[in-house]
């Protein structure tokens, strides 16, 4: 402040002598006031003459009686303005839905069935329904339409404009929603972590998301109308999902759940497994859902964990999500491999899931041998070679080997069960390496149930046949007669869709599904991007048989089956291939089963001389690193090296070296207690003359005298 002063008084001695008027009224008051000089204009010195000075300012005088009026003025405005919104907002009821928040959706979807939703005229118009971001309120008959063509699979809904208010009336109270959209700042979890920002919108990406949130005003004041609106939309939604499941991945961050799309729920009954696995699994799980109580009886943690490890393509997967549709539970799928997942991300990611829901995390294995280890990621890589350990059955487990990930075991482990982990979590862990894991993963309370999915055993393979070939009702009772074949392959195509079919015999119809095949692959062929493939088409039609009959070929396909060999999704495969010919899938199973037998064999041959390689190779290396240690070792403790005598004791010029002496060693310099020579190439040593030739420099080895 005081370093204006003298700019002040600068202004104020040119603005005097300039205007005279001024300085003429001026001068009086400060004389008056201050110490004067004559000839010079001296700045007022206390507050009380300074304001009495500016007020001799005509102008000034004006300004400040504006600045206070209008300052009234406006104070008195937002006085008002606050206490108009005050007032109004005693008579609303407000609530606020983040997109976030599956509390979100439901509005979505009981805005929808708003009947004067359906006369808006400003919507936002959106092809991202049920995917991405941005769910939204998907139109009447759009789900249908999008089911039967399979020209367009996008379906096109609305939403509400962004930042426009909609007004609605919901039990005759007025209502608004009003959605806004917001660009999240960028807070970058190295500037603020986690434990310094609480709020989750502070980390969300580098460059920030688009945040949507709705805004709900109703005009009441009781508040069990929020109350009915939350549970019908809740209601609504549950309707709309009695079908389907909802599945979540991290979003890039890798700390927040993003909707990323739903899916019908799979039939337990389209999973076959061995007689009991399944019950045993789903009761289990039915009974922990059941249980909150008595965990909390007990005070134990109210979390089961699933362990299924097994052959590859044998139904893992499959099973959980048909586990959480049956148990209506969402999924939510943990990456343990994903980029840049570390130890404060995943467990965030576990602290964020809801209380009742599936977590999967697949392939765990592949997260240890591609790094996690207990050690700190930065050292683990060192220390690979050593880092073996025995489980429980004994088995060693595979040491990790790159540290490519920044997830750490105890960091996985504290995920799992540290203070944060969400109760009444259902955790599924799929692994083809059950002997790779650490036995801490594994133990009661991490993972309760474990689970081993073979290869197909012939009851499998049988059953997968009878599901493959649904037999059709009208069949049942033709088949007995003459067995007709009618046309029914869950697969119809174009030209065939909507007419009923006939109902050709079975050579027939064998006949029309080679031609239509043939006539399919002309098509195909004669397109201009025709390159050859591998795969299986879907076309053609199935020949409609009876139960008895698809038992009948079920029987024979799976005798051929060899038990526990091929994977239950190598059978599904080969059954695709044969989707509209179960006679033909049925007879011709053998030759694929040779073939696949043989091809299994050579690959295991491959694999055995490939491991026999490397075996070799790490012989050789083992061998090499010992042998090198025995010379490092020999070298440390051995003492100078020795010479071997010459034979006539008279070491001559060496022959490389040109110079050499001979000296007699105590016998006690010898490390094997014997008198040595040796050879000090330094030393010149005069050059016996009876020697002609020169001999070679001794080579430094120990020898007995
Ligand atoms: N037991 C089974 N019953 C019915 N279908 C099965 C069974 N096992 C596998 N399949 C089929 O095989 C395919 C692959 O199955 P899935 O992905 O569940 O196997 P997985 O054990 O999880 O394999 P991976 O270990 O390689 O991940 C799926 O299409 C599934 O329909």
């Amino acid at each position: 402040m005081a370093s204006y002063f003298p700019m002040l008084q600068q202004f104020m001695t040119s603005a005097a002598t300039n205007s005279e008027a001024i300085v003429n009224e001026a001068i009086p008051i400060v004389n008056a006031t201050m110490a004067a000089t004559e000839g010079q204009t001296v700045f007022p010195t206390d507050v009380s003459s300074f304001i009495t000075f500016l007020y001799s300012y005509s102008a000034l005088r004006d300004w400040f009686k504006l600045i206070v009026i209008g300052g009234l003025f406006e104070s008195c405005r937002r006085a008002l303005m606050s206490l108009y919104y005050k007032v109004g907002d005693s008579f609303f009821i407000r609530a606020s839905f983040d997109q976030s928040d599956a509390s979100y959706n439901w509005i979505l979807v009981w805005l929808s069935k708003q009947p004067s939703w359906s006369k808006t005229r400003d919507m936002q118009i959106t092809t991202r329904a049920g995917g991405g971001n941005s769910p939204a309120v998907i139109l009447e008959g759009e789900e249908e339409s999008a089911n039967q063509f399979y020209k367009s699979s996008r379906k096109i809904s609305y939403l509400p404009s962004a930042s426009l208010t909609y007004s609605l009336w919901y039990k005759r109270r007025w209502m608004t929603i009003t959605r806004v959209q917001q660009q999240t700042y960028m807070r970058h979890r190295l500037f603020f972590p986690p434990l310094y920002a609480p709020d989750p919108f502070l980390h969300r990406g580098m460059y920030g998301d688009k945040e949507n949130t709705l805004y709900i005003s109703i005009l009441t004041r009781d508040h069990n109308i929020l109350t009915e609106l939350l549970q019908e939309a809740r209601q609504f939604y549950m309707a709309g999902q009695e079908h389907n499941m909802c599945i979540y991945v991290s979003d890039s961050t890798g700390s927040h759940w993003n909707h990323v799309a739903c899916r019908a729920k799979r039939s337990m009954r389209s999973i076959v497994l061995d007689p009991g696995v399944k019950d045993i699994l789903l009761e289990d799980a039915r009974d922990f859902l059941r249980s909150k109580s008595w965990y909390a009886e007990r005070g134990i943690p109210f979390r089961r964990g699933y362990l299924l490890y097994g052959a590859p393509g044998s139904g893992k997967t499959s099973m959980i999500h048909c586990m959480a549709g049956e148990l209506g539970l969402d999924v939510y799928i943990i990456s343990l491999s994903r980029a840049g997942l570390d130890d404060a991300s995943l467990s965030e990611l576990v602290n964020a899931l809801p209380e009742r829901c599936v977590a999967i995390m697949e392939d765990i294995d592949a997260a240890f041998t591609h790094g996690v280890s207990r050690e700190n990621p930065s050292e683990s890589g060192e220390e690979d070679a050593e880092a073996k350990k025995a489980n429980p059955g004994g088995q060693t487990v595979a040491a990790p080997t790159t540290t490519t990930s920044k997830l750490s075991l105890s960091g996985l482990l504290n995920a799992l069960d540290g203070v944060g982990a969400q109760e009444g979590r259902i955790l599924f862990a799929t692994t083809n390496k059950y002997s790779a894991l650490d036995p801490a993963l594994c133990r009661p309370g991490r993972m309760d149930l474990h689970i081993e999915f073979k290869n197909a055993s012939k009851y499998q393979a049988r059953e997968l046949f009878n599901r493959f070939y649904l037999p059709t009702p009208s069949a049942e009772g033709a088949e007995d007669s003459d067995e007709k074949e009618t046309v029914d392959s869950g697969y119809d195509t174009d030209s065939t869709r909507g007419s009923t079919p006939p109902s050709p015999t079975s050579d027939e119809q064998q006949e029309k599904t080679e031609k239509d095949t043939e006539e399919s692959d002309m098509a195909f062929k004669s397109s201009n991007n025709f390159s050859p493939f591998k795969g299986i088409r879907h076309a053609g039609r199935a020949p409609d048989f009876g139960r008895t009959r698809i038992a009948e070929l079920a029987l024979q396909f799976s005798d051929v089956i060899p038990e526990r060999e091929c994977s239950m999704a190598s059978l599904q495969g080969y059954l695709m291939a044969y989707k509209t010919r179960p006679v033909e899938a049925a007879c011709e199973v053998g030759a694929w089963v040779d073939k696949e037998h043989a091809a299994r064999l050579v690959k295991e041959q491959q694999e055995k001389e490939k491991g026999a390689v490397a075996k070799e190779k790490a012989k050789d290396a083992k061998k090499r690193e010992k042998d090198n240690k025995e010379i490092k070792s020999a070298a440390a403790t051995a003492p100078a090296p020795a010479l071997a005598p010459c034979a006539c004791q008279k070491v001559p010029t060496c022959a490389t070296c040109g110079g050499a002496s001979v000296e007699k060693l105590p016998p006690s310099s010898s490390k094997l207690g014997s008198p040595v020579v040796e050879l000090s190439p330094q030393a010149s040593v005069p050059v016996d003359a009876n020697i002609a030739t020169p001999l070679p420099c001794l080579s430094p080895v120990a020898v007995a005298a």
